[in-house]
């Protein structure tokens, strides 16, 4: 196989006509009618046109339409319909683009087919430096942050990932005007008087966790509205319960009903009003934050995340004249602003989630390697325990981030000889260890001698994943769904993997076959770019291989 890089696999020699199927969540309204049997799945590999006759089908069902009314939309019979959701049907491609029209929906692309997968070449150290991108938490809750204000919000330096598009497609959906600059890195929002709530891209929506975080704007700009579920990586059940106890105070009621949060609001009864959050945190936090910002009088929030999202969203607050004080602190005093109009410029902070995953990277495939614009507040205990393993790493002066607050330090590793942590790893609420840091602990913990534990109190499903390590060669116990016990030194192999649906652990695999000799296959790798922004390309120019392909 020649040594490509991702950049020239990134030019395809031909287009592809690809069906590509938009999977339907669990929370699609049921089909409404007597129709026509689907093709089983179940009874062997679906044909093409099976396949097709499926993808219609769902998307009509995800639309709450009959086959009778998509039949009149197409203006044929619903006999036809069916017999193309039985596949029995010869589709043209100006029949597929009728189709598309009338489920609301892409049904075909011309584009490279298929998922993305990455082919591996590991076991070589990487060199150079990397500069560190804005965080994904910190943009998404900018993001719906902006629907407070009536003036202009430019959002500089914003991380290319999907994430931040599908926030994106959401506000688009509602009416709120977003424009990227020419360069692609800062994003203009202009927030109209009126917002189209009943046009909400629930498909977007639905995708990410963060559709949580309208509800504290939106209190203020509709007496009933509905939201689709939130959704997201698969780490396990995520509680929505903190948001509606900490929204209650401003006149939030929430039910969830039928795939939907229906809310209701009243005017608060008090001028002043304590929230006590029953967790620390991060996006209730944000929400509570997000409400507090434009209800009249004085909101003291305690028991807040004082973690780095939580800062920029204060920050950006302040530029709108919200009073903030607390900054950084567990108790945050918000003086709020019923209207807030200002044309405001707030550069993000850079990601200590990425910041770590690149130090991971150096440090599992024994790199000498610099890691610039490393936000040092939000990775301190994350050094000092890398310190306590044998890290050898210098740090440059300090310096601020663009945002005018937060600190940035250049961090340089060595070839080091790891060796397993005295206590256990886990992660606390900042200034802890950071919740999202952990899972780089479990490959970094194969590479060192003796054996680590890791304790992920916080989710299900997210040390679950980690299992996937043993793949590559490194011996991963799962004691119990939240703690993994990790001998080392591992003896990296190659593998072929699945890329686990969720975030981190999907990095980790990444990174483990980065460290492993010979060539590895992680598949299914499109979650990354949830989070990451040119991840590959990036890695491929501090010497990784790396090369990207499509089925
Ligand atoms: C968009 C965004 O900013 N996402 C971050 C945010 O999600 P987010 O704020 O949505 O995190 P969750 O509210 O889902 O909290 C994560 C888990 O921790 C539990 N929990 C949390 C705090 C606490 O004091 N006690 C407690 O038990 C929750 O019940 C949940 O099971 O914070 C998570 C935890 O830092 C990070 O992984 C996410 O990357
Ligand atoms: C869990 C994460 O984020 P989210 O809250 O967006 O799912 C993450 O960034 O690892």
């Amino acid at each position: 196989m020649p040594d490509r890089s991702v950049a020239e696999w990134r030019v395809p020699g031909h287009l592809t006509c690809e069906i590509r199927c938009r999977p339907v969540t669990a929370t699609s309204p049921p089909s409404p009618t007597t129709e026509a049997p689907a093709p089983d799945a179940g009874s062997g590999t679906p044909s093409a046109m099976h396949r097709i006759g499926m993808l219609v089908r769902d998307a009509r069902r995800h639309r709450g339409l009959t086959q009778q009314q998509l039949a009149e939309r197409l203006g044929t019979s619903q006999s036809a319909v069916a017999r193309i959701e039985q596949g029995g049907q010869n589709l043209t491609l100006e029949l597929l683009g009728r189709l598309s029209e009338a489920l609301e929906r892409e049904l075909f692309s011309v584009g490279p087919a298929g998922p993305t997968h990455l082919r591996v070449t590991g076991g070589t150290p990487l060199r150079g430096s990397v500069v560190v991108k804005s965080s994904k938490n910190a943009a998404v809750a900018l993001l719906c942050a902006a629907l407070l204000n009536r003036g202009r919000t430019t959002l500089r330096n914003v991380a290319r990932i999907v994430e931040v598009d599908r926030i994106l497609d959401v506000l688009r959906s509602i009416g709120v005007s977003a424009t990227w600059d020419d360069a692609g890195r800062d994003l203009t929002l202009v927030v109209p008087d009126e917002l189209d709530l009943a046009g909400i891209d629930a498909d977007a929506a639905r995708r990410t966790r963060s559709i949580i975080m309208f509800l504290g704007p939106l209190l203020h700009r509709a007496p009933v509205f509905d939201l689709p579920y939130a959704g997201g990586c698969d780490l396990g059940t995520r509680t929505v319960e903190p948001h509606m106890i900490a929204l209650r105070p401003f006149g939030l009621e929430v039910e969830a009903r039928g795939g939907r949060y229906h809310a209701a609001v009243t005017t608060p009864g008090t001028a002043d009003r304590t929230i006590v959050l029953t967790e620390r945190g991060d996006t209730v936090t944000e929400n509570a934050l997000l409400a507090a910002a434009r209800t009249d009088g004085t909101t003291t929030i305690r028991n807040a995340s004082s973690n780095y999202m939580v800062q920029d969203l204060c920050l950006y607050l302040q530029l709108l004249g919200v009073g903030v004080e607390g900054l950084g602190t567990t108790t945050l005093v918000v003086r709020g602003r019923p209207v807030i109009e200002a044309d405001v410029d707030y550069t993000i902070s850079e990601d200590p989630v990425e910041a770590m995953s690149l130090l991971t990277a150096g440090i599992v495939t024994d790199s000498e390697l610099t890691v610039c614009r490393a936000p040092i507040e939000f990775l301190e205990i994350e050094l000092a325990t890398l310190a306590e393993m044998g890290l050898r790493y210098t740090l440059s002066p300090e310096y601020l981030a663009d945002n005018g607050h937060t600190r940035l330090v250049d961090v340089t590793i060595s070839p080091s000889r790891l060796k397993a942590p005295i206590d256990k790893v886990h992660p606390m609420p900042f200034p802890g260890l950071n919740i999202d840091n952990l899972p780089f602990f479990a490959v970094i913990a194969a590479a060192a001698t003796g054996s680590t534990l890791i304790h992920d109190w916080v989710y299900d499903n997210r040390a679950i994943h980690l299992s996937d390590l043993t793949r590559l060669g490194a011996d991963v116990r799962l004691l119990d769904p939240h703690r993994v016990l990790v001998s080392g030194p591992t003896h990296w192999s190659s593998a072929e993997v699945v890329c686990p649906p969720a975030l981190r652990p999907a990095v980790c695999i990444l990174l483990a076959m980065l460290a492993a000799k010979g060539t590895s296959v992680l598949r299914n790798v499109d979650i990354i770019a949830r989070g990451y922004e040119q991840l590959y390309e990036r890695l491929v120019e501090m010497g990784a291989r790396i090369e990207v392909f499509h089925d």
